[in-house]
């Protein structure tokens, strides 16, 4: 559904300045995949999903979107995908179903076909009672799933959702992923969208591609690039006087990636916490070390990313941005 190589895309910021947005990037996504793409503010996010869905010209590389050439055919890649970015508008003056009609209209159906398919996506995206009500009086959850309802007036292969969920209460956001699960379970719809919650990329997508600085630097399912770059933390607390020693006594029985001493807590990173964690405990109580509290933690997207960068994302959130 997407293949791209070398997708680069710079600015010219000033007379001389370059800024690289998205630097060689290379991509495939198979059809019926739902992937999240991650990355700090000023990743290159926005900037890949421009040049994905034809809104930007790639300064170099090729991406084929939907079985069209985006710089050859960027008509072809705009009638088989669908894209809702983070502000669409629907206008707030004519009802939710005459904005589907007309959208249906503007994709060259006839008035009867645009009718039905109106209909149809207010019935996939649940908005039948909204129907005769304008925009502008939507709850945002609501008019998130109006967004996404025009977007797929057209039936695409393909869908790019730009942050679904972001702004959204916790319910609304669980309900809009209600809905992006049902329609890929449904009609195998095709999903590459952004997101800032990580816990929303973690359980719900099946693939997790996280973009830094303009490159990809991690490619997996949430769990693998938990399980492969990050590892569980053990935390063990022991009296001050014997921590160095459980600390010794972790590198010979549970193969840390990490091990860091605070005090009296000693906090390790291995593969696996279940397997590891029995063997320890009873290695330190042999060796007469007492152990007052012991906790294992799984860990998080916002591990990989720091095990990748040495940077959390949330860090490079607030520092306003990673551009080139
Ligand atoms: N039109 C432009 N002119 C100059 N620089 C740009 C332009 N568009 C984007 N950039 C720069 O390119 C880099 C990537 O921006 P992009 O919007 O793709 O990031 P992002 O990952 O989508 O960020 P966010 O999460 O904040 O939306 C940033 O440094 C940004 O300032």
């Amino acid at each position: 559904m997407i293949h791209a190589r070398g997708l680069t895309r710079r600015f010219k910021v000033k007379r001389r300045a370059v800024v690289e947005a998205v630097r060689g990037v290379d991509l495939d996504v198979e059809q019926g995949q739902l992937v999240a793409f991650l990355g700090p503010n000023g990743a290159g996010k926005s900037t890949c999903l421009r040049m994905l869905t034809t809104l930007l010209r790639p300064t170099a590389g090729t991406a084929v979107v939907a079985g069209r050439d985006v710089a050859r055919d960027p008509a072809g890649v705009r009638a088989r995908i669908g894209y809702v970015g983070q502000k669409n508008g629907a206008g707030a003056n004519f009802r939710v179903r005459d904005e589907l009609v007309s959208q249906g209209r503007a994709y060259g159906l006839s008035r009867g076909a645009a009718r039905v398919r109106a209909d149809e996506v207010l019935g996939l995206l649940e908005l039948e009672p909204m129907a005769m009500r304008t925009p502008g009086t939507l709850s945002g959850g609501q008019r998130r799933r109006l967004d996404i309802a025009l977007g797929l007036v057209h039936r695409p292969e393909l869908l790019f959702l730009d942050e679904p969920s972001t702004g959204l209460d916790p319910q609304s956001r669980a309900d809009i992923w209600g809905h992006i699960l049902r329609l890929r379970e449904r009609h195998g719809t095709t999903i590459f969208l952004t997101t800032h919650y990580l816990e929303e990329a973690d359980s719900m997508a099946e693939r997790v591609v996280i973009i830094d600085q303009g490159r990809i630097i991690a490619d997996g399912t949430a769990e693998g690039l938990k399980g492969d770059l990050a590892g569980d933390r053990v935390t063990v607390g022991v009296e001050d006087g014997d921590a160095a020693r459980a600390a010794e006594i972790a590198e010979r029985v549970a193969s840390p990636s990490e091990v860091v001493v605070d005090g009296g807590t000693v906090r390790l990173r291995v593969a696996r916490a279940s397997s590891v964690l029995p063997e320890y405990l009873r290695v330190l109580e042999s060796a007469g070390v007492k152990v007052r509290a012991a906790e294992t933690a799984r860990p998080t997207l916002d591990d990989v990313f720091l095990a990748l960068t040495g940077r959390t994302l949330l860090e490079s959130e607030t520092e306003g941005g990673v551009g080139a």
